[in-house]
């Protein structure tokens, strides 16, 4: 029996890393990029803050009336069906007024309380008679005022170095008067797909070769407003791998590639990383699909090396790449999201923890999770007819009903969401 040859993709020592085990240590080699930079406000959404934001000023910035009417100082007799003279109107934007004692002031919503009132008074709950308002009996003291500084106190920390700045906080930002926030510079990620048989889509196909998937794939998967993301298609040729590999090392935070990394004579990349001076501290992780994936270094970026399985590139993406991608921007960890599995994986002997395309619904006011298709590590369209992937553990007996982590192709904190 001939053993194989050294540099040969035979390699029996390889240690399978867990699959739980594998993620805290890819979330463990990244730190921040500390690359920080000013942007508009109108250009923040979905930009990771790296300074926290403070209020300059207060929410309402003033008193403010909260209903079109009236502020009166009820102390002077308005509760009680008092008949005051109307003195002056403040609409909103105007500066504000002063009351004058025995008088009713018009306030328009969002108008400045005038100096001295402490009621609003609706305008349905009075009439006018000349230039005389009469009020119904009993308004309750302090009504329909907003005070300032109720929603957010002037000097407080409205928003934390990590937060991603979606709709809701670029609302309040602007409310704030905050023009332009203070950022993590965009992570730059290399993609590199490698092998021999692919061409780009809107080309002819001939022979075996296949249309490139995972290169757009990961460029939509990962791309967004936080990253720059380059794309590269290199042939199965140990040198042409390492070569791009080394340049994309220079420039990048984050150096993915795809295939090439199963034990065919044709896949090179594990040694591609070594020629181009990196190294790889995983090179299988017990999850399926998924399992020759690669976490290592090359310079000063990080190395993932997923396979060529389209399924596999997605799980490893979600998995891996988008918590590393995070952790590359100083986001702490989000906390995992839980669905109802409504599928069975029946008593698995497996010793690989199964990522599952799961379509997302609610039932009942819990969130399910059902298998979008077949298995199969090859096939896109489970993943198409999915809104996540679910991650079934390792030698469970998953019981319909049981609680799994799913991992949302929308990552939650977006306009993406989950669930259709
Ligand atoms: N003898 C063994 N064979 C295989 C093993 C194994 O352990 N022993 N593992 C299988 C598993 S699991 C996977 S996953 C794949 C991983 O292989 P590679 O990473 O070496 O990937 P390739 O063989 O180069 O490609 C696999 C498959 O994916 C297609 N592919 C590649 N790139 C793209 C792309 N950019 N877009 C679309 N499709 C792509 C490629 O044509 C192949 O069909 O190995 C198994 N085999
Ligand atoms: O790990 Mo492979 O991704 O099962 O096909």
């Amino acid at each position: 029996m001939s053993m194989p040859a050294p540099d040969c993709c035979h390699r029996p020592h390889d240690v399978l890393a867990g699959f739980d085990a594998a993620r805290e240590l890819a979330r463990a080699m990244v730190r921040p990029t500390a690359r920080h930079e000013i942007v508009p406000l109108a250009a923040a959404t979905g930009r990771i803050l790296a300074r926290p934001v403070v209020a300059p000023h207060a929410l309402p910035p003033f008193d403010q009336a909260a209903m079109d009417g009236y502020a009166i100082r009820l102390g002077d007799g308005g509760g009680h069906a008092a008949a005051l003279p109307l003195c002056g109107t403040t609409e909103a934007g105007d500066p504000p007024a002063r009351l004058a004692s025995g008088t009713a002031h018009g306030v328009m919503t969002g108008g400045a309380l005038p100096e001295g009132a402490d009621t609003v008074v609706m305008i349905e709950a009075t009439r006018r008679i000349g230039g005389r308002i009469l009020f119904e009996p009993g308004p309750t003291p302090g009504s329909h005022i907003r005070r300032a500084g109720e929603d957010v106190p002037a000097g407080v920390v409205v928003n934390h170095p990590g937060d991603r700045l979606d709709w809701a906080q670029i609302g309040l930002l602007a409310a704030l008067g905050i023009g332009a926030v203070c950022v993590a510079a965009p992570i730059r990620i290399a993609v590199l797909t490698t092998g021999s048989e692919l061409r780009p889509a809107g080309s002819m196909l001939s022979g075996g070769a296949i249309h490139d998937s995972n290169g757009p794939m990961l460029a939509a998967l990962l791309g967004g407003p936080g990253t720059e993301i380059e794309l590269v298609t290199v042939p199965d040729d140990r040198a042409a791998i390492a070569a791009n590999l080394a340049i994309a090392a220079r420039g990048c935070d984050l150096v993915v590639t795809t295939a090439g990394m199963s034990v065919g004579g044709r896949d090179h990349v594990r040694d591609a990383v070594a020629d181009s001076g990196g190294t790889l501290d995983v090179v299988k992780v017990a999850m399926k699909p998924g399992k020759p994936l690669a976490l290592g270094r090359i310079g000063a970026a990080i190395f993932v090396g997923l396979p060529g399985n389209p399924q596999a590139v997605a799980c490893g993406a979600l998995a891996f790449l988008r918590p590393m991608i995070d952790a590359l921007a100083g986001r702490p960890p989000g906390s995992p999201l839980f669905a109802a599995a409504a599928f069975a994986q029946g008593a698995r002997v497996d010793r690989r923890t199964a990522l599952v395309p799961v379509h997302l619904s609610h039932r009942q006011g819990r969130l399910i999770a059902e298998q979008a298709g077949p298995e199969g590590s090859h096939r896109l369209a489970p993943l198409a007819a999915a809104d996540a992937v679910a991650v079934v553990p390792p030698l469970a007996g998953l019981m319909p009903g049981a609680l799994v982590e799913v991992l949302p192709f929308g990552a939650p904190g977006t306009s993406g969401g989950y669930g259709r």
